[in-house]
């Protein structure tokens, strides 16, 4: 296995540790996800965990969590989720980040939101002290793509439309197209993130304000670092 891929179990393993029997999961998207879920599996499998729901943000993670008998059930099911266990494109100092590399944005942020403890495994090089570096996707109708693009062109933002391998336009779970921006380094990201709140046509965008809970961070050293959102002000900058 090369390094990275030691570092997503390394860091899927501390992930799976924090499920609490009996309780209602949420369960990302993305390749560190994909180690989450077979972590998970093996603790299921040593000691039943008996999790009373299980919620997933993509087929692909329904159809892992399947694979090893899971029951996943729709959002519409569930009142909430106890925990959420995502990966993320970019986090910064305030635990902050970018997400839907993936394309799957719309879900992830409503499963987040949705849940009383959202937790983020990452590698330590997703880490920035301000939100960048990576396209950000905003997720459009079809029927306003092509002004928001201009919209987004006019801003400075640097708009490309995400294609598939085939050179189409990608399309999402919901039938959507996704933008994706090319953005400089946001100290305040709330800025951005209130513009494309209010843009018409926009379905969701990947920058998760004030949502992530707990980091855990994969170091190259092989120790997994954890930062919590309310002890912030103890992270030196
Ligand atoms: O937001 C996501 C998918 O929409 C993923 O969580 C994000 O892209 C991280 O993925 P990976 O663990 O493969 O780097």
């Amino acid at each position: 296995m090369n390094e990275q891929e030691l570092l997503k179990q390394q860091v899927a393993a501390s992930a799976a540790q924090l499920v609490v029997p009996g309780s209602i999961l949420g369960v990302g998207t993305g390749s560190t996800v994909k180690w989450f879920i077979s972590e998970l599996a093996k603790r299921d499998r040593l000691t039943p965990l008996n999790l009373a729901a299980i919620v997933t943000t993509s087929n692909r993670s329904k159809e892992q969590l399947e694979s090893y008998g899971f029951k996943v059930v729709e959002l519409a099911d569930i009142d909430h989720a106890d925990l959420v266990v995502d990966g993320a494109d970019r986090v910064d100092d305030q635990l902050n980040g970018i997400k839907g590399g993936g394309g799957a944005l719309t879900l992830e942020k409503s499963v987040a939101v949705n849940s009383e403890k959202n937790v983020w495994i990452v590698d330590e090089g997703k880490l920035v002290h301000h939100l960048g570096g990576f396209p950000l996707p905003v997720e459009v109708l079809p029927i306003s793509c092509e002004q928001n693009f201009r919209q987004f062109e006019q801003a400075g933002l640097e708009p490309t439309f995400r294609q598939r391998q085939d050179g189409k336009r990608y399309i999402t779970h919901y039938g959507n197209y996704i933008i994706d921006l090319g953005i400089s380094p946001l100290p305040i990201p709330s800025g951005l993130a209130g513009y494309l709140d209010s843009t018409v046509g926009v379905v969701e965008h990947g920058l998760f304000l004030d949502i992530c809970d707990e980091l855990l961070i994969a170091r190259h050293d092989g120790t997994v670092e954890t930062r919590y959102r309310n002890q912030l002000n103890k992270i030196p900058s």
